[in-house]
């Protein structure tokens, strides 16, 4: 035990830092560097095993080439190509001034979710912890750009990490976005459903990052429903990620687990759920629901009706005949095929592509 934090495996932390959290105007701002390579470096001589996931690439690379600016895919993807170099160099360098390695890893989230593949990030991961590297992580943009808080989410599932940090510009959700202005409160504890909190939660303002905080709850979910107890706080606070891991009182807003590391999460079940906010609902009747929440499949439950719009593949909530909602998962038919109505649940949901909702 070194101060008073467990160093076998229970000190594992996923900290994910965002695009405004690192860069300022196009360039890597080099008081928020040096934050966050501080609060990593206090993090490891307490004990703990960071891996980082860092966010920027697409802003640094956007400013070298105007055509680069512009909002497809393509461009992105070059963007992120060309501004991961930097973003890495600049991380190295700084890291190495704190006398810690580090090594690069790019992932998309099939790496972690699909058994084939997880082995070796899972070996590449453990040796770089025993030499006490940094491993810092990013989305492998140049094949498909999502979002690192999703990333962030399943990789904390994936090394059953103690804690996934989520470090941003604000210092946690607010009842209301609070760079729009106004009163917003802080949420200190997300204890109740996470879905109600998604009604205050909107998308990004910053420059290159992708999501908003509503996709901080799509990790949010992912996360807690893997056993990770998860917190977002501002990253120019250094003292958020020994308190957050400690347990202690933290500025920002804290997402208890919903369940525990001993019940080995299925992250693909996980990602095919949670990984972006829901595109519409569809409601059971009470055989459907009482199957969901006894954890039972879905054989023999139908659905009462339609909500929203969606296709197929989507992700939608799927709510009780009491309006209440107790999963949420991909969807096989789109909301148009499915209004035609008379369908079975399980016409809708495979039984892998739900997850019952944990802890109210
Ligand atoms: N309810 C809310 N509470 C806090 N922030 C919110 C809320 N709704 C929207 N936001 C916005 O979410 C932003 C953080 O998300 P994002 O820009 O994607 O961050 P990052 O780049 O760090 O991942 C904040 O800057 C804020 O403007
Ligand atoms: N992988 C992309 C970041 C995507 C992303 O999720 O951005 P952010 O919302 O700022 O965490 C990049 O490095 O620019």
């Amino acid at each position: 035990m070194r101060d008073g934090i467990n160093d076998g495996t229970g000190n594992r932390v996923v900290i994910k830092v965002g695009t405004s959290s690192l860069i300022t105007r196009g360039k890597v701002d080099p008081v928020k560097l040096d934050t966050l390579c501080a609060t990593v470096s206090k993090g490891i001589e307490a004990g703990l095993a960071p891996v980082l996931v860092t966010s920027g690439a697409i802003a640094l690379g956007r400013t070298k080439h105007s055509t680069l600016a512009q909002d497809t895919t393509e461009a992105r993807q070059t963007a992120a190509a060309l501004g991961q170099g930097v973003l890495y160099s600049a991380l190295h360098a700084r890291f190495t001034a704190y006398s810690l390695e580090t090594g690069q890893i790019m992932l998309t989230p099939h790496d972690l979710i699909a058994p084939e593949r997880g082995g070796g990030v899972r070996r590449t991961l453990d040796l770089m912890r025993s030499l006490g590297m940094v491993p810092i992580v990013n989305e492998n943009d140049a094949l498909g750009v999502r979002n690192n808080d999703v990333l962030a989410a399943l990789l904390s599932g994936f090394i059953e990490a103690r804690l996934l940090l989520l470090l941003t510009n604000v210092a946690g959700l607010y009842d209301g976005n609070p760079l729009l202005g106004g009163d917003a409160a802080r949420i200190a504890e997300v204890t109740g459903p996470i879905s109600e909190i998604e009604a205050v939660a909107e998308g990004s303002t910053g420059d290159g990052g992708t999501g908003g905080m509503l996709v901080k709850l799509s990790a949010c979910w992912i996360a807690t429903h893997a056993g990770v107890r998860t917190v977002v706080a501002d990253a120019m606070d250094s003292t958020a990620l020994i308190a957050a891991f400690r347990g202690d009182k933290v500025a920002g807003t804290v997402f208890p687990p919903r369940t525990s590391h001993s019940v080995s999460p299925d992250l693909r079940r996980l990602w095919r759920a949670f990984r972006t906010p829901p595109s519409g609902s569809v409601v059971c009747d009470a055989a459907g629901q009482q199957a969901i929440e006894s954890g039972r499949a879905l054989r023999g439950g139908n659905v009462d009706a339609i909500r929203g719009s969606f296709e197929s593949g989507d992700v939608v909530d799927i709510v009780g005949s009491d309006s209440r909602m107790i999963a949420r998962g991909s969807v096989r038919l789109s909301s148009a095929e499915a209004g035609a109505g008379g369908w079975s649940a399980s016409a809708l949901f495979n039984d892998c592509d739900y997850v019952r909702i944990l802890g109210g």
